[in-house]
């Protein structure tokens, strides 16, 4: 069950906000609905809203496109209202980037429209045939069954197809090297309990829900053997910014020698930042905890506070499974051989 899937004549966004009870698609005919669904997490995750972010330049630069003028300004406009909708994530403002490349490019010729297409369809396919081969190397780091912590959702639902975290686990599966994965509910938004959950239910992997706070228990216990989580920024240290919690996990995880992977493809790299310290975190409203389900479960106007993300500092992290093989610490050398390979995308 794919998160986003391009018809031509508009975006169709399954909205995660109602899963696992519901599933339901948004048609998204112009970019404003696909922009409100970025920042209502309709549609999620650090791959599936760079793409999403692309189609909805195709979907802008057509409404522009039958103005008097398509001028820079009012692609700039479309751009920077994308790119606001949540500013951690990486991802987005690269595919955006990607695409305002292509129209300055090709903004004289009078197939522009076709080329953007084509561009956000590459940008979603490269995100397919990527997590496939970050899957391999990932799978390659286990050689018998292990049972394996996640944080947060890094699977189908956060990318085009297959995921980058659960992409690994998912692989590993296949080749019997998956013993059991525990996935973390991950408060506020349940994107462990409402999406990994009932993604690895739907292909039949063994998975136990937990609380946030039973990571570090479960750990003591020795019933896990690994962790992997996926990433929404990665900066050029090797520092990585991705759902809250995951830092805590980290740090469990070091605690009783376990290891802790990261799975990303090279569109979640910033080569622009030099450590985490630089990372935008987005925070959002006070309800998405103060409430639970349209319930509320605190004091009226308590003071809250919500980053939606953590980062991670290298030094925590055993390695970072991407589509060109697992970086090992120390990540500057490493990442900066990587580098190179970006200017291809
Ligand atoms: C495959 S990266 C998914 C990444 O994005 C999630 O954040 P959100 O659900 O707020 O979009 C989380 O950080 C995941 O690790």
């Amino acid at each position: 069950m794919q998160a986003i899937s391009w018809k031509g004549s508009y975006l169709s966004l399954l909205n995660q906000t109602l899963l696992p009870n519901k599933v339901e698609y948004i048609q998204c005919r112009d970019y404003r609905t696909v922009a409100k669904a970025i920042k209502n997490l309709e549609v999620r995750g650090a791959p599936a809203i760079g793409a999403a972010a692309a189609f909805a330049m195709v979907l802008g630069i057509r409404e522009l496109a039958v103005r008097p003028e398509l001028t820079d300004e009012k692609i700039s406009v479309l751009a920077k209202e994308l790119k606001k909708t949540r500013p951690t994530a990486i991802n987005l403002a690269w595919a955006v980037d990607r695409m305002l490349g292509v129209v300055q490019r090709y903004k004289q010729d009078s197939d522009l429209l076709d080329k953007l297409e084509q561009e956000a369809l590459l940008i979603a396919e490269e995100d397919k045939q990527v997590n496939y081969r970050l899957a391999q190397y990932g799978a390659q780091l286990f050689t018998q069954p292990t049972a394996i912590l996640t944080h947060c959702n890094s699977g189908t639902l956060a990318t085009v197809d297959y995921g980058t975290a659960l992409g690994v686990i998912r692989r590993t599966w296949s080749e019997g090297n998956v013993s059991r994965v525990f996935a973390d509910e991950t408060r506020p938004l349940l994107q462990g309990s409402r999406l990994t959950a009932w993604e690895l239910m739907q292909d039949h992997i063994p998975v136990t829900l937990i609380t946030d706070s039973m990571a570090g228990w479960v750990m003591k216990q020795r019933m896990v053997q690994a962790v992997i989580v996926g990433a929404d920024r990665i900066t050029s240290n090797g520092d990585v910014a991705n759902k809250i919690g995951t830092y805590s996990v980290a740090i469990l995880a070091k605690e009783h020698n376990i290891p802790f992977y990261v799975a990303a493809p090279l569109s979640t790299f910033d080569f622009s930042m030099r450590s985490g310290d630089e990372i935008p975190i987005e925070e959002r409203k006070p309800e998405e905890i103060t409430f639970l389900s349209g319930v509320c479960v605190a004091p009226d106007g308590v003071p809250v506070f919500n980053p939606a993300f953590d980062v991670t500092p290298n030094s925590l992290i055993t390695g970072i499974i991407t589509e060109y093989g697992v970086l090992r610490t120390p990540y500057e050398i490493s990442i900066e051989k990587l580098k190179a390979k970006k200017g291809d995308m």
